[in-house]
């Protein structure tokens, strides 16, 4: 390590000189920007239309990393201009957005990945209080988790597209680190792991391998599990680096998810009255739930409008409907956008030879 009582070397003085000239530039530059972002403001609101657009969003950032001539790093021009995109739109209204808290949790990183740290937060309790948080008004947006790489499907959000009236007007997905934390610095003594459900399935080989006798305790969120073992020594968490930060815990073991690439989904939603559906940004996904009445070829039947037009599906995903005869609910997910004319077609056949059907929502394809 060099001696801090050297003096600094001239060359490295001098090229600090120009990084701060260049930043005084960006300074200026981020602040004409917003300037405008202001007058947008002003005309959103003569027209009465929403400052959100999250198909301008995905455009902006798709376009700045197409132009990058770097050496800035592709991965990194994402969430720089999500930050000034956040700022810029702070000034054009609050965006108050509902997660699943408190504080720490994976859905408040979702929630900031996606919006950038310029927006008001809404921590909720549970799932059912962010849909009824955003339902309400008292939030403009919620975030919540729809799916796990390891686990599936998140089933209580997929039941509440069915029942509340919100659409999705976004997605995001977060790689899920999980860590075991703890308030003594040791793996002696531990009388339960707290954590939520869907944490201690994906951690179930790491727990079985250390701690075979120890149990394991479903708790609301993974930062409700560093609360608690914030509050007494005897339990342990399993929870990110933000929440064991937040609650002031040892990292027992980083990284205990039994998949490393363990990835979740979250969906935006909003209410429509408050927030359209996005226009078309180029790269888009329509989210839908459908059912068709149970005989033989049904479900074929629901495919061949979808080859027909040259719709590609992302996602196919089933749910009991809980009639007791056996029916599902089946959740798709398209490539495309209604503005476009084949893929309204297709849909239009789709619905045809649906029992039911509802369009969830229709968005850009989350970018990174
Ligand atoms: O282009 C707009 O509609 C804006 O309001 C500007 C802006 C931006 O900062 O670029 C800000 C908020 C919107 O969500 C999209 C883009």
């Amino acid at each position: 390590m060099a001696d801090p009582t050297t003096p600094p070397n001239p060359d490295l003085l001098a090229l600090r000189t120009r990084i701060d000239a260049v930043d005084r530039e960006l300074l200026d530059l981020i602040n004409r920007r917003a300037r405008l972002a202001q007058d947008v403001g002003e005309l959103k609101k003569k027209e009465g239309s929403v400052a959100f657009r999250p198909e301008r969003e995905a455009q902006v950032i798709d376009g700045l990393k197409a132009a990058n001539p770097g050496p800035l790093k592709s991965d990194s021009v994402a969430p720089i201009w999500r930050e000034i995109m956040s700022a810029c739109r702070a000034l054009e209204a609050p965006t108050r957005v509902a997660y699943l808290g408190p504080a720490g949790t994976f859905s408040e990183l979702a929630a900031l990945g996606f919006f950038g740290s310029s927006i008001e937060r809404v921590s909720c309790a549970s799932i059912d209080e962010v849909f009824r948080a955003t339902s309400a008004g008292a939030a403009d947006f919620g975030v919540v988790p729809v799916e796990n790489s390891t686990e599936g499907v998140v089933a209580r959000s997929l039941d509440l597209f069915l029942t509340t009236p919100l659409h999705i007007v976004g997605e995001t997905s977060l790689f899920v680190l999980h860590n075991l934390l703890r308030k003594d610095n040791s793996l002696d003594g531990i009388e339960a792991v707290c954590a939520h459900p869907q944490a201690l399935a994906q951690c179930h080989g790491w727990l079985s391998n250390h701690l075979p006798n120890v149990e394991r305790r479903p708790v609301s969120s993974n930062a409700e599990g560093a609360r608690l073992a914030a509050a007494d020594p005897k339990l342990a968490a399993i929870a990110s680096d933000r929440a064991g930060t937040e609650y002031g815990l040892h990292t027992l073991a980083p990284a205990i998810q039994d998949d490393p690439h363990n990835r979740t989904r979250f969906a935006i939603v909003a209410h429509p009255q408050r927030q359209p559906q996005p226009a078309a940004s180029g790269n888009d996904c329509t989210s839908l739930v459908v059912s068709v009445t149970n005989r033989p070829g049904a479900v074929h039947d629901m495919l061949v409008p979808l080859k027909e037009h040259g719709v590609s599906m992302t996602r196919f995903e089933s749910r009991p409907a809980r009639s007791g005869q056996w029916e599902y609910y089946f959740y798709i997910d398209l490539q495309g956008h209604p503005e476009q004319p084949q893929f309204a077609a297709a849909l239009t056949a789709l619905r045809s030879v649906c029992a039911f059907f509802k369009v969830l929502g229709t968005y850009p394809v989350d970018v990174h």
